[in-house]
C-alpha cells in the first residue's frame, strides 16, 4: 500500500506541515509529524475532509495572485505613464529652448535695428540742433525752439514709421494675395490697425512658435490646418521675421518716442529750471533792492535797519493796543506788567519805559513813535526836479558869547543895501543876501529850541554857526552845542566873536575846540573858522561868505515846483491877527491861498509876510515867512504841508485833533485812576482839575507857578491840559471827561465850545488878569468864595461893515446873531477867539435912531467907547455882570 508523507501532502494542500497536523489531529489521526507517512486511505479521507478548506484556500490564492497581477499591471501602467510624461516634458523643454532662442534672436535683431535707428535719429537730432543753434542768436529763446525741434523730430519719426507701416501692410497684402489665406491677411492688417498701441517686443514673442500638440495659438492652428507641416514651418519663419520687423519697429518707435518725451520733458524742465532760476534771481534782486532801500530809509531817518523793522507804536499806547501791535494776548502783557510791579488794565496807557521793558521781555524790537514823528510827512523828488536852494543856518553858542549881537550884525549887513531903515520884526527867522545869494538864519535863542525841534524830527538846519567869544573860550554850552550839531550831522562853522576886545585870543579858542573835535581847516581839519566882532561888524561878510562856501560843499537842493512843505519855526496867538506862524519852507513853493496842515492846525494862507512885514505872494525852498489864516496855533517844530484839496487838509487836521483828543482823554483816565488810589490811601483827598487856555504861554506858566505855591493839603490842583489858543470843543470834551473847570486868559470859547460846555455842564471861567483867577481858585479851595459877580452873556453881534463917522469915529455895521444886546451892556471885541478889547458901547443905532436894545436877526450900528480898531468879521459879545450867591 502506497504511503504519502505529511509534509508532501501539506505542500500539496498549500499549507504548512503543522497546519496539516492540526487538521489530522481534528480527524483523530494522531501521532504524526511532518516526516510521518500516511496510508492512502488516510490520504483520501483527508482529501475528502479538507476539500472545502482546500477549495477556499485555492480561491484565496487565486484572488491574491490576480491582485498581484493587477498591481503589477497598474505599476507597469504607472511607470509607462511616467515615462510618457517625462518624454513629453523633455520634448516641451526642448521646444521652449528653441522658442527662447528664436525670441532672443528676434530681440537681438530688434535691438540692433533700434540702435541703428536711434543712432540715425541722434545724428539727425544733432544736425537739427546745430541748425537750430545757428538759427538762434539769443540763447534766451533756446528752450522754446529746442522743444519745437524735438516735436518736429517726433513728427518726422512718425512720418517715417507711418511710411514703413504702409510698406509692411502692402507686403502683408501681397502675401495674402499669394494665397496665404484671408484670415492671415486680416490678422496682419489687424495687427497694423492695432499698432499705435505699443507692445513690448519680448512680451509679444511668446505665442507663435509652440509646437503642434501643445496649446497652440489660433494663427498657427489656422495655417497648420491649411498648409501642412512644411507650409506651417515656413509660415512660422515668415511670421517671425515680420514680427521681428514689427517689434523692432515698435521698439525703435517706442524708443524714439520715449527719447523724444524725455527730451521734451528735459527741455521743459530746463526751461522751467531756467524760469525758476530767473524768478529766484529776480526775487533775490528785489530783496536786495528792498534791503538797500531800507538801509537808505534808515540812514535818512538816522536810525538802524533793525529799528526800521521794529514794531511801531504811538507814544502813550494802551495795554490793549500794544498787545495788538505785537500780536500777543493782552493777558500776556498784563502778566508781565504785574511782574514788573506796575499792574495796568487793558485801557490804560503805558509809559515809554514800560513799553520798552515789555517788548524787551518778549524779545521784540519796538519803536515808539512820538506825536511829532507821527505827524511828519515823507516826500520823494525826482533828482531831475531838484534845484539849488539857499542854506538854512542856526547860530549856537555859550550864553553871552554874542549870538544875538551877531545875528543883529548879520541882519544889518544883509539888509543894508535895500532895506536901510526898515523895521525888522522878530518872526523867528531872517534872510540875508550876500553877493546876490541868500542865507536864511533861524533865530533860535538857545540850544533848547534847536534840540526841541530836532527831537520833533524837524530837520531845518544845514549849517550851525558856533559862536565862541575870543575872550572867554570854550564853555559848557559851547561843548553842548558841538555835541548837538554832531548828533544832528550838521557841519559847524566857528565864529570867533569879540575879536575887537584887547584880551581876545582867537588862537586859544581854536586850540580848545580841537580838543572837542572841531578842527580848523588851516590845521588840516574840516571846520571853517572866521574871526569876527559883532560889535564892530568886522569879519561879518567873511563869515557869510564862509557859510556860503560850506553850503556849496553840501550841494543843497530842493524841488521848488511842487506843493510846499516845511516846518513851523515859531507860532503864537496874536491879538488882532489870530494864530500866526513862521514857517520855513524846505520843499515846494508856498502861495497865498494854499490850504495847509501843521500838527492839528489847519487853514488857508490868508496873508504871508517877510521879516520886514512886507506882503509876499510866494515863498520857495529855504524861505521863512510869517503866515496868517490857521485855525489854531501850531507848535514850533510841527511839520506843515500844503494840500491840493483843502478837504484833504481839513480831514487830516481833524483826524489828528481827534487822535490828540483821544490821547488826552486816555491820559486823563490814567491820571484819574492813579488819583483814585491816592484818594483811597490819603483819606479822601479832593482834586481840582483845570484846563487852562491862554493867549500867551507866559500866562499859563504864571498860573502854574502861582498854583504850585498854593497850599494843596486839602485840595490838589492839577492842570490837566494847557495850551495857547481859544477854548475849543476839544477842551470842553476833555474837561467833561475829567470833571475839570476851564480857565481862559485873554481867550474866549468858540461858539461850538460854549454850546457844548452848556450841554455838558462844564464851567468856563475867563479872566483877563492872572491874579483874579488865583484869587478865585484860592477862595474856592478854602471854601471862602463870597457871593460873587458873575457874567451873563446877553447877545452877540457880528461886524459886517465899517463906517467912519466924523467926530464920532468908527461905527460897526453889525448883525445881531444871538440874544438881545442892550445899550447898557458891557462889550467885548473878539477876533479869532481872542479878546481884542473889553469895554462899553458908545452908541447903538438902527437907521439913524438911537435905540436901547437890538434883538437877534436885526442889523444895527454899534460904536465902542475908546476903541476904533474894529475889523469886519469881529464878534461883539455883549454881557452883564450880576451878583450870584454861593450855593454851598
Ligand atoms: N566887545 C564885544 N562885545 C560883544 C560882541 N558881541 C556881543 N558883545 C556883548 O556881549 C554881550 C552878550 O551879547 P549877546 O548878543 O546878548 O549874547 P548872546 O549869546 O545872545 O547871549 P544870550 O542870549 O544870553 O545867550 C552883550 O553885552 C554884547 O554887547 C563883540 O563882538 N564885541
Amino acid at each position: 500500500m502506497a504511503k504519502t508523507r505529511v509534509s508532501s501532502l501539506a505542500k500539496e494542500f498549500g499549507m504548512t506541515s503543522k497546519e496539516l497536523i492540526g487538521y489530522l489531529d481534528d480527524m483523530k489521526i494522531t501521532g504524526k509529524t511532518a516526516s510521518s507517512s500516511l496510508e492512502d486511505v488516510f490520504v483520501q479521507m483527508v482529501r475528502k475532509k479538507l476539500a472545502p478548506v482546500l477549495e477556499e484556500r485555492a480561491a484565496e490564492l487565486e484572488e491574491k495572485r490576480r491582485a498581484e497581477e493587477e498591481a503589477a499591471a497598474a505599476e507597469e501602467a504607472e511607470r509607462a505613464r511616467e515615462e510618457e510624461a517625462e518624454r513629453l516634458a523633455a520634448e516641451a523643454r526642448r521646444e521652449e529652448e528653441r522658442r527662447q532662442a528664436a525670441a532672443a534672436a528676434a530681440a537681438e535683431e530688434a535691438a540692433r535695428a533700434a540702435a541703428a535707428e536711434a543712432a540715425r535719429l541722434e545724428r539727425e537730432r544733432k544736425k537739427q540742433e546745430e541748425l537750430e543753434a545757428k538759427r538762434r542768436a539769443v540763447p534766451a529763446s533756446d528752450s522754446g525752439s529746442r522743444m519745437r525741434s524735438l516735436l518736429d523730430q517726433i513728427a518726422e519719426q512718425e512720418t517715417v514709421l507711418e511710411e514703413r507701416k504702409k510698406a509692411e501692410a502692402a507686403k502683408q497684402g501681397d502675401e495674402a494675395a499669394n494665397g496665404r489665406g484671408r484670415r492671415g491677411g486680416r490678422q496682419a492688417a489687424r495687427r497694423d490697425d492695432n499698432r499705435p498701441a505699443p507692445t513690448h517686443p519680448r512680451r509679444s514673442s511668446h505665442a507663435p512658435s509652440v509646437p503642434a500638440g501643445m496649446d497652440v495659438p489660433a494663427p498657427e492652428k489656422a495655417s497648420k490646418g491649411r498648409k501642412g507641416r512644411k507650409g506651417s514651418a515656413q509660415h512660422t519663419e515668415e511670421d517671425r521675421y515680420t514680427r521681428m520687423a514689427r517689434e523692432a519697429e515698435e521698439y525703435s518707435r517706442e524708443k524714439v518716442l520715449e527719447e523724444a518725451r524725455a527730451a521734451v520733458e528735459e527741455a521743459s524742465r530746463e526751461s522751467t529750471g531756467r524760469r525758476k532760476k530767473r524768478k529766484e534771481k529776480r526775487q533775490r534782486e528785489a530783496e536786495e533792492k528792498r534791503q538797500e532801500q531800507k538801509i537808505e530809509e534808515a540812514k535818512a531817518q538816522g536810525i538802524s535797519v533793525e529799528e526800521l523793522d521794529a514794531v511801531r507804536v504811538s507814544e502813550g499806547v494802551t495795554v490793549a493796543e500794544l498787545a495788538e501791535a505785537l500780536d500777543v494776548p493782552a493777558n500776556d502783557i498784563i502778566k508781565r506788567l504785574f511782574l514788573l510791579g506796575t499792574p495796568l488794565t487793558m485801557t490804560q496807557s503805558m509809559s515809554n519805559e514800560l513799553v520798552e521793558l515789555v517788548a524787551d521781555d518778549l524779545g521784540r524790537q519796538i519803536k515808539i513813535i512820538s506825536h511829532e514823528e507821527e505827524n511828519s510827512f515823507t516826500f520823494y523828488d525826482d533828482p531831475a526836479d531838484l534845484k539849488p536852494r539857499p542854506p538854512v543856518v542856526t547860530v549856537m553858542g555859550h550864553v553871552d558869547h554874542g549870538k544875538t549881537s551877531l545875528l543883529d550884525a548879520i541882519r544889518h549887513t544883509g539888509i543894508a543895501a535895500h532895506e536901510a531903515g526898515g523895521i525888522t520884526q522878530h518872526i523867528g527867522a531872517s534872510q540875508v543876501e550876500i553877493n546876490g545869494r541868500q542865507i536864511t538864519f533861524v533865530d533860535t535863542p538857545g540850544h533848547e529850541a534847536f534840540t526841541a525841534m530836532r527831537a520833533r524830527g524837524a530837520k531845518i538846519t544845514d549849517v550851525v554857526v558856533l559862536v565862541v567869544a575870543a575872550d572867554d573860550g570854550v564853555m559848557p554850552q559851547t561843548i553842548e552845542a558841538i555835541n548837538h550839531s554832531k548828533a544832528a550831522g550838521v557841519p559847524i562853522v566857528v565864529a570867533v566873536n569879540k575879536c575887537d576886545k584887547p584880551e581876545a585870543n582867537p588862537d586859544r579858542v581854536r586850540q580848545e575846540l580841537v580838543e572837542h573835535g572841531v578842527i580848523p581847516e588851516e590845521w588840516g581839519g574840516e571846520n571853517m573858522f572866521v574871526n569876527v566882532s559883532a560889535r564892530s561888524r568886522q569879519g561879518i561878510d567873511d563869515l557869510l561868505e564862509t557859510i556860503l562856501l560850506q553850503a556849496d560843499v553840501l550841494e543843497l537842493k530842493a524841488n521848488p515846483d511842487t506843493f510846499a512843505s516845511g516846518y513851523i519855526i515859531e507860532a503864537k496867538l496874536d491879538r488882532g491877527r489870530g494864530p500866526v506862524a513862521t514857517v520855513l519852507v524846505n520843499r515846494g513853493t508856498l502861495h497865498v491861498g494854499d490850504a495847509l496842515v501843521a500838527g492839528t492846525s489847519f487853514g488857508r494862507v490868508r496873508a504871508m509876510l517877510d521879516q520886514h512885514g512886507n506882503h509876499q505872494d510866494a515863498a520857495g525852498p529855504s524861505d521863512a515867512v510869517e503866515i496868517l489864516g490857521l485855525d489854531s496855533v501850531p507848535t514850533a517844530g510841527d511839520e506843515f504841508r500844503v494840500f491840493e484839496d483843502d478837504r484833504d487838509a481839513k480831514k487830516l487836521a481833524d483826524e489828528r485833533a481827534l487822535k490828540a483828543r483821544i490821547e488826552e482823554q486816555n491820559k486823563v483816565k490814567h491820571v484819574t485812576l492813579e488819583t483814585l488810589f491816592d484818594e483811597m490811601s490819603e483819606n479822601e483827598l479832593k482834586e481840582l482839575n483845570l484846563v487852562v487856555k491862554a493867549d500867551v504861554q507866559g500866562s499859563i506858566e504864571a498860573l502854574a507857578d502861582s498854583l504850585a505855591k498854593m497850599d494843596q493839603s486839602e485840595v490838589r490842583i492839577n492842570i490837566i491840559h494847557s495850551a495857547v489858543g481859544a477854548i475849543s470843543e476839544t477842551d470842553v470834551i476833555l474837561a467833561a471827561a475829567s470833571n475839570a473847570i476851564i480857565v481862559g486868559f485873554g481867550v474866549r470859547p468858540q461858539a461850538k465850545a460854549r454850546d457844548l460846555a452848556e450841554r455838558e455842564n462844564v464851567q468856563i471861567k475867563t479872566y483877563s488878569i492872572i491874579y483874579k483867577a488865583i484869587e478865585d481858585i484860592d477862595a474856592a479851595r478854602i471854601g471862602m468864595l463870597k457871593p460873587t459877580e458873575e457874567e451873563i452873556q446877553t447877545g452877540i453881534a457880528e461886524v459886517r461893515e465899517l463906517f467912519r463917522v466924523p467926530k464920532v469915529g468908527v461905527v460897526a455895521g453889525c448883525m445881531v446873531t444871538e440874544g438881545e444886546i442892550e445899550r447898557s451892556d458891557k462889550v467885548r471885541v473878539v477876533r479869532d477867539g481872542v479878546v481884542v478889547f473889553d469895554g462899553v458901547f458908545a452908541s447903538m443905532r438902527r437907521f439913524k435912531d438911537d435905540v436901547k436894545s437890538v434883538k437877534s436877526g436885526y442889523e444895527c450900528g454899534l460904536g465902542i467907547e475908546r476903541f476904533q480898531d474894529v475889523h469886519v468879521g469881529d464878534q461883539l459879545e455883549a454881557y452883564k455882570i450880576v451878583e450870584v450867591a454861593r450855593t454851598e
